[in-house]
């Protein structure tokens, strides 16, 4: 809990976005870094001499060009050419932290999407010194308040985030970039809207856009920055989601490869899981959240981004006053008929106990008529993002800025044939091999797996034997089937894909990564919920009071 209780605290300042004006200049000079400049300044000094031709510094004696690449790094750290203006992340400060899960230098940033109006403050974990080096493993993860904090089983959050730690602890240099867009980006408020929804039988994705919200409205560019800050020119993402892989392709970040970061799910969580293969492509192996094979569903809507210019756009819970929407436009604006249809009465028999009377799909006529109680006509008629800022939804999730997530794979494809969005490879031996994971039923959206470090375990189950040089390879895989993946926890490698466990709703039973090297973190790793014990003895939360009969996650059942 006390891991827990550090994040949780990072997480919490997700509330406190807006920082007075006043307080901006305190952390707007320039600062020197805190890493060891010396080691870094070594390997700048190799990079220089490899570069000396294209860089302008070719002259210089070779610290000379050392120190000129750092300064350029350091410049370029706060804001990229590619940028809009007003988005820069700024380094504020490095420290060591201990943990449950071991020793972590930890670095805080302050990151701006709107010249800074607002801010959040993106922390980086790192293991070892990832400074001027290429393919090196790292997590991308977002603030999740309910599972990092509280101990939330709805989700597998707080695992991954454990698992990314491990690895990286265990496989240095690796940094896992911690970032302040809880729910996918829609805000807490929202997401308990969200779970408020999912209660009554919609899943993460429909009670989204019952809301009004973007299924996921997060914006990586804090993690060009950092990553620029840090030197670091390439990675091995950790990660299970294509779209993350697409979105850091399409900011120009190098992904050598992918690893793979799934957990064991339990009872709790199965459904969400199950929803996340199926809905948002994840590429999860169905046998660790299913006995069924689940089939992926084609994927329906679409992802709405940041626009950069304002703030994600949408619905969901009013932050305050209402904001007449244009003409013709309805609460829930162009959002696709057929999906609002299908939980349009769902919606409308619980939206007041979210605080959102009126719900509507787009071809409904419901939602343009305003109700006459005055708290329905608010809302109805409002449509006030999570985090301030105030342009529309139809804008944001017009064609322009979203994303069809029909074919996810022409969208990699895509993003891995643009020169200026992705370069493969370069990462020694089959470096030129562009690879797909075809491993879970989706995964031929994903990106190749790395053997090197071999994070996927479970190999029975199918991820391993998704190596192929598939046509719809994406982001390669420098060292993608070059050695057989190991089997979780059982062999040399580490493992991670947490394999352990029943998933008779011990909480333990998420608990084991595979370990590394046959050894189980998840005994005496600290990742039980609840400070080493179960909740409620090793079953369910509660000393033995089931949600819904163990069946919330499939919904339509009360706690
Ligand atoms: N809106 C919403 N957000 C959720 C829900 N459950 C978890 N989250 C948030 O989802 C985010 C994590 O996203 P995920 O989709 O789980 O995973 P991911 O980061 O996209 O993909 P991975 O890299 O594979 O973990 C965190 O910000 C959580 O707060 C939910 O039911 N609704």
């Amino acid at each position: 809990m006390e891991h827990a209780a550090q994040l949780g605290a990072v997480d919490c300042l997700q509330q406190c976005r807006r920082v007075p004006a006043a307080g901006r200049s305190a952390w707007a000079r320039p600062r020197q870094p805190l890493f060891t400049l010396h080691g870094h300044r070594r390997r700048l000094a190799v990079r220089a001499q490899a570069e000396a031709g294209s860089n302008g510094v070719s002259g210089l004696h070779l610290q000379q060009q050392a120190a000129v690449l750092e300064q350029q790094q350091r410049q370029t750290h706060t804001q990229h050419e590619e940028d809009q203006p007003g988005v820069w992340t700024k380094f504020v400060a490095e420290t060591l932290l201990p943990t449950k899960l071991g020793k972590f230098r930890l670095r805080g940033y302050r990151h701006t999407v709107d010249g800074g109006r607002t801010y959040t403050e993106p922390s980086v974990i790192i293991s070892g010194s990832p400074e001027g080096l290429s393919d090196v493993a790292v997590r991308v993860h977002d603030a999740c308040f309910t599972s990092e904090v509280l101990g939330s089983m709805k989700c597998d959050c707080r695992e991954q985030l454990e698992l990314s730690m491990q690895f990286i602890r265990d496989q240095p240099p690796g940094m896992v970039i911690y970032l302040q867009q809880e729910g996918r980006g829609i805000g807490l408020a929202n997401k308990i809207a969200a779970y408020a929804l999912q209660e009554k039988g919609l899943d993460t994705v429909d009670a989204n856009r019952a809301l009004g919200l973007p299924d996921d409205c997060r914006e990586y560019s804090a993690v060009r920055h950092i990553l620029a800050d840090l030197g670091v020119s390439s990675i091995r993402l950790m990660t299970n989601n294509p779209r993350k892989l697409s979105e850091l392709a399409s900011l120009g970040i190098t992904v050598t490869g992918r690893i793979p970061c799934q957990v064991q799910a339990q009872e709790h969580n199965a459904a969400y899981l199950s929803s996340k293969h199926r809905r948002m492509s994840h590429i999860l192996n169905p046998s660790m959240y299913s006995d069924t094979e689940d089939e992926a569903e084609p994927l329906q809507g679409q992802f709405c981004f940041w626009d950069h210019e304002g703030e994600p756009s949408s619905a969901g819970i009013p932050l305050e006053a209402p904001v007449p929407l244009p003409e013709g436009l309805d609460a829930v604006g162009s959002r696709p008929g057929s999906i609002l249809d299908k939980v349009a009465s769902t919606i409308s028999d619980i939206a007041s106990s979210v605080g959102r009377a009126t719900i509507a799909p787009g071809s409904s006529s419901s939602s343009s008529s305003p109700d006459s109680s005055p708290a329905s006509a608010a809302n109805a008629a409002s449509v006030a993002p999570p985090r301030g800022g105030g342009s529309s939804l139809a804008g944001s999730c017009g064609s322009g800025s979203s994303l069809d997530f029909d074919d996810v794979d022409d969208e990699i494809n895509q993003a891995v044939s643009s020169p200026a969005s992705i370069s493969v490879a370069n990462a020694g031996a089959g470096s030129s091999s562009v690879t797909a994971d075809a491993g879970a039923s989706s995964g031929d959206v994903g990106a190749g797996i790395d053997p090197g470090s071999a994070c996927v375990g479970n190999a029975a189950a199918g991820i391993s034997q998704g190596l192929d040089g598939g046509s719809s390879a994406s982001v390669g895989a420098a060292e993608v089937g070059t050695s057989p993946i190991s089997d979780s926890g059982s062999s040399g490698g580490s493992s991670y894909v947490s394999s352990a466990g029943d998933s008779g709703g011990s909480s333990s039973g998420a608990a084991d990564f595979g370990g590394s090297g046959g050894s189980d973190h998840g005994s005496s790793g600290g990742f039980d919920f609840g400070g080493g014990s179960d909740f409620g003895g090793g079953s369910d939360f509660g000393g033995g009071s089931d949600f819904g009969g163990g069946s919330d996650s499939g919904g339509g059942s009360d706690w």
